[in-house]
């Protein structure tokens, strides 16, 4: 890969313009009938051209060559990258694997994708995909683009050089990027090997959520989004172009690097962003609050309120509640939850879910902290305040229930006694006798 990063503009969403070549930008126009620099123009619509002006996503690309060329598609097996979530029965049961196992053999990102589970379909354009990857070799000569979600990608462990055709994206864990449906994009491994959790969004695109009452600050704030200035690569060569178009892989041979747009300008752009910049509002009286208090990024659904995807994050905070039993509750939601580690613990699990390990509580199954957090709470001090430090869990919660897919259920690495956690629970019942 010979690209290389170019810095990057702020803001979410904003109408953003750079060229890694001075001069390449239009003036006033889009498409004059000779852009500069002998590039092409292409326009790259991320939303229906009249969806409402606030919602309206396109950019403008100024490329050495049009996206139309390339070969022809033929199928490219992919049998543990896939949206194949079943139909059939899909049991309650609390699911919990352990870390993914590292590859044994060279694997790049696109082959070390391993689909967990999902939700509606790219058809639907509804729901989910979730993937965890595990990858210890760049993508060499090879570029990928996804046609049937955006890919919010959450680093657990490894760097990721993530060289997009807006430019480039480095990313570490703790800090996440989001690739817009359609643009292409090839990983490379400045660590040499690294694994992480990708949620593929079917439905409506990420946006920051409504304050509400807390105002006009805080949750994530806008200013710390970060998109890659414009960047370019100009090599020939025999390469393959990778596309995800409903629920397969396919590749085409494509003669040059698709990463050749050299300036463009609009609102439709990946970005990334550093969960540790997380404004954490919490409750300063008593109780512990929903979760919705640790939404970083939503896709709405149509129905108001109830998103078809909420990325959620557990950062470090201070625990300050009164005659509150301070870690996550007992409870069953109508929301499926899959949730994952980046580092350190999770507060409502004192063992067993591992950094690069993941979890799913489907909707009305009943979970919560686990017998030996339960007791520790129980019985913990509330004259102090709790401060929780080194950690980062975040969930990926959805309206409609997800699936596991069969590789994750037969995975050696699901952990097949999870629901022994709860097992140790005291019953602690003393009625007042009569
Ligand atoms: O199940 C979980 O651990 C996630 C979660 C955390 C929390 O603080 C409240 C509700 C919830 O589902
Ligand atoms: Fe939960």
């Amino acid at each position: 890969m010979t690209i290389n990063s170019n810095g990057y503009q702020t803001g979410f969403g904003n109408e953003f313009a750079s060229e890694a070549v001075a001069g390449s930008l239009p003036e006033g126009r889009n498409s004059p009938q000779r852009v500069a620099h002998g590039l092409y123009a292409e326009q790259l619509s991320g939303t229906a051209f009249t969806a409402p002006r606030h919602a309206n996503r396109r950019s403008w690309l100024y490329r050495i060559r049009p996206s139309a060329m390339h070969g022809a598609f033929a199928s490219y097996a992919a049998p543990r990258f896939h949206n194949d979530f079943g139909d059939g029965p899909v049991s309650p049961d609390q699911l919990r694997w352990s870390p993914t196992p590292m590859p044994t053999t060279p694997v790049d990102f696109i082959d070390g994708l391993f689909t967990m589970a999902g939700n509606g379909s790219p058809a639907a354009q509804a729901g989910i995909g979730i993937h965890l990857y595990a990858a210890n070799r760049d993508m060499q000569g090879r570029y990928f683009y996804d046609a049937d979600g955006e890919l919010l990608i959450v680093p657990q462990q490894g760097r990721l050089r993530i060289a997009t055709e807006l430019g480039v994206i480095d990313v570490e864990p703790q800090e996440i990027a989001v690739i817009p449906r359609g643009v292409r994009f090839a990983v490379s491994l400045p660590d040499g090997e690294a694994r992480g959790y990708v949620c593929e969004n079917f439905g409506a695109m990420l946006r920051l959520p409504d304050l509400g009452p807390i105002g006009s600050n805080g949750l994530a704030n806008p200013r710390d989004f970060l998109t890659p200035n414009a960047a370019y690569e100009d090599i020939d060569g025999s390469f393959e172009l990778v596309a995800k178009f409903q629920g397969h892989l396919w590749r085409a041979d494509i003669g040059h690097s698709p990463l050749d747009v050299v300036a463009w300008h609009g609102n439709y752009a990946p970005y990334k962003y550093d969960l540790r910049r997380f404004n954490t509002i919490g409750s300063i009286s008593y109780d512990h609050p929903d979760p919705s208090i640790f939404l970083v990024l939503h896709s709405p659904s149509d129905t108001p309120g109830t998103s078809n995807m909420d990325f959620v994050i557990f950062p470090p905070r201070w625990l300050v509640a009164q005659d509150t039993f301070r870690p996550p509750w007992f409870h069953r939601n109508i929301a499926s939850e899959f949730m994952g580690l980046i580092h350190g613990v999770y507060d409502a699990k004192a063992e067993g879910f591992a950094p690069g390990g993941a979890s799913l509580h489907n909707s009305m199954t009943g979970h919560g902290p686990d017998a030996a957090t339960f007791e520790k709470a129980s019985a913990a001090d509330l004259a102090k305040p709790d401060v929780i430090t080194g950690t980062m869990a975040f969930m990926f919660e959805t309206r409609a229930v997800i699936r596991p897919t069969q590789q994750a259920i037969d995975a050696a690495h699901r952990q097949r006694d999870y629901q022994a956690c709860w097992a140790g629970l005291k019953k602690h019942f003393a009625p007042p006798v009569s």
